[in-house]
């Protein structure tokens, strides 16, 4: 009998699916603490949660018989995946069962916010009858700025259309043309929507790129009129610059459904006049719940039962029969993939991969494959695999040119990927030595030995003495050992460092990195 937890809310329809199944148990036990479901997570083989449950890797180190984890919704960003993916559990989500509650959700957010409805039914229930205090504004004319044009941000360009707005759209991963065709002004610098823009939705995955990612800064740029929506996930804007611009007056308004920790702690921003609040209700329909609920249920089961594994954020490229060094490269390529969408900035213009060496001889389509798939896993909360690369890539106007050449001077054998952006180039080179060692040797031509694994840093700095001090100082002070460590100079007074550590470092730890004077860029990415 195979036992599956359900730790948050589902729909009963999910639970009378798992029920229905044979072999399968379902037990549904909410609202536990971390320490709880570390207690009984052992005798589960797969677990059903929705965003108040985190799997961390305390979780997972106790989970020793998990197979599967389905997120009965979109966001999985309180899943840890790399450990997850370390521990062979695979793990899925229900994209697409709630766009359309969220889009409806973010529209009512925006009418609410601009009609002023939650202080004017609060006043009239006090026995007021304000009529002028609480004068809002039309959407129609108004220029909405959408931020990730995926499913949802798609969703509310059409229901926004309709109400007569002009959209700008940022999405350096999505498909420009669709959006164009639609009268969407699609925009690559984000400072153009920042300035312009009547009301800014966020519909982008919370990462190691998107937190924080407006704040001070950006609110200082928008409109004093400007009201922003976030329906997407808490932290991607900083909630105590958030609240200073409201104090200030540098924007109008805020309607926020998700908050950094929920429910939240620090309510300040919360309790602004000019601030709109729902408890997480993106997806909180009945229509929506039960679809993803019946969905994960469907595939939780299947996955565990050894059935076909659908919707998997964490599957592999490779097969059984793939060659011991292609599968060397393959694993090496996804996770240069992965670095490479954590340090580019802007939308992708040109990919190219370049193979020298024996690697050259063999057949390395799924190693390209594989860094594609970490290329894109890192920006899309769809499931991207072997089965959906091709044409996720293709939509989004990525072709990835493959350059082979089987002389090479330096090395046995190495890959170098390098994507161009409207920002720039970047270019990574790895190799994996006879002994199936993998270890990146090059960033942007600075010559630099580390260790793919785990956490990893790099950063773009003056080359200057005491570089290593003061950054092992702060990792040093926030609990976080490095592991691996490489430095590569040029002769221009530049150099980059870059280590893997036994643990990423906190938001605290890498504001404190950053602000050392040395420091050009900064960026860390898990590479499990
Ligand atoms: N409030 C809720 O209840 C609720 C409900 C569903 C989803 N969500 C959140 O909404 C998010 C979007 O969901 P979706 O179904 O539309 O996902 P999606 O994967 O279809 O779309 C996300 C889009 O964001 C883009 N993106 C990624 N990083 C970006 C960046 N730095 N700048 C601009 N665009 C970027 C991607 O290219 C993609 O097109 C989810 O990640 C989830 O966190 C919230
Ligand atoms: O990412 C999602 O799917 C939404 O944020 C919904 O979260 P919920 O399932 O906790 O309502």
């Amino acid at each position: 009998m195979y036992k599956i937890l359900i730790s948050d809310k589902l729909a009963q329809e999910g639970v009378d699916i798992l029920n229905s199944i044979d072999g399968v148990e379902p037990v549904v036990n909410t609202g536990l603490s971390e320490d709880e479901l570390c207690e009984i997570i052992g005798e589960y083989d797969g677990l059903i949660i929705r965003s108040a449950t985190t799997v961390s890797e305390k979780v997972l180190a106790a989970a020793t018989k998990l197979k599967a984890v389905a997120r009965a919704g979109v966001g999985v960003d309180n899943i840890n995946i790399p450990e997850a993916t370390r521990k062979g559990v695979i793990v899925m989500n229900t994209p697409g069962g709630n766009t359309t509650s969220a889009a409806e959700h973010t529209m009512a957010l925006m009418l609410s916010l601009s009609r002023n409805v939650v202080p004017a039914c609060n006043s009239l229930k006090a026995g007021a009858w304000d009529r002028k205090k609480y004068t809002g504004n039309q959407l129609c004319g108004k220029t909405l700025g959408v931020i990730g044009m995926g499913r949802i941000g798609m969703s509310v360009v059409k229901m926004a259309l309709g109400f007569d707005m002009k959209i700008m759209g940022y999405d350096p991963f999505a498909v420009p043309e669709k959006a164009k065709e639609m009268g969407v002004q699609v925009v690559t610098d984000l400072n153009e929507i920042y300035k312009t823009a009547d009301y800014i939705s966020l519909h982008i995955p919370r990462n190691e790129q998107t937190t924080n990612m407006i704040g001070a800064e950006q609110f200082k740029m928008m409109k004093p009129t400007a009201r922003i929506v976030n329906c997407a996930r808490g932290g991607i804007i900083n909630e105590p610059d958030l609240y200073a611009a409201l104090e200030a007056g540098e924007i109008a308004g805020a309607a926020l459904d998700v908050f950094p920790k929920e429910p939240p702690t620090e309510t300040g921003f919360t309790k602004h006049d000019n601030c709109l609040v729902t408890p997480h209700l993106g997806a909180s329909t009945e229509e929506a719940q039960i679809e993803v609920a019946v969905e994960a249920a469907q595939i939780i089961a299947d996955a565990i039962k050894g059935g076909p594994i659908r919707n998997a954020l964490n599957a592999p490229a490779v097969g059984a029969a793939t060659p011991k060094v292609v599968t060397g490269y393959a694993e090496l390529a996804q996770k240069i993939g992965r670095l490479m969408a954590a340090t580019i900035v802007g939308p992708v213009k040109s990919v190219q991969v370049d193979y020298r060496g024996s690697i050259a001889e063999k057949d390395i389509s799924a190693v390209t494959t594989a860094f594609s798939i970490g290329l894109l896993q890192a920006n899309l909360d769809v499931p991207v695999n072997i089965v959906n690369v091709g044409l996720l890539a293709k939509e989004r106007g990525i072709t990835i040119d493959e350059l082979k050449n089987a002389d090479s001077k330096d090395i046995a054998s190495s890959f170098t990927a390098q994507v161009a952006t409207d920002k720039g180039t970047r270019s990574i080179t790895g190799t994996v030595y006879s002994e199936g060692v993998a270890r990146i040797v090059s960033i942007d031509g600075y010559m630099v030995e580390f260790s793919p694994e785990g956490p990893v840093m790099v950063i773009f700095n003056d080359d200057k003495p005491g570089v290593i001090g003061s950054v092992g100082t702060v990792c040093g002070q926030h609990g976080v050992n490095i592991c691996t460590m490489g430095v590569g100079q040029k002769t221009d007074g530049t150099a980059v460092l870059a280590v893997s550590l036994d643990k990423k470092p906190g938001e605290e730890a890498i504001a404190q990195m950053k602000k050392l004077d040395f420091v050009n860029e900064l960026y860390t990415c898990d590479l499990c």
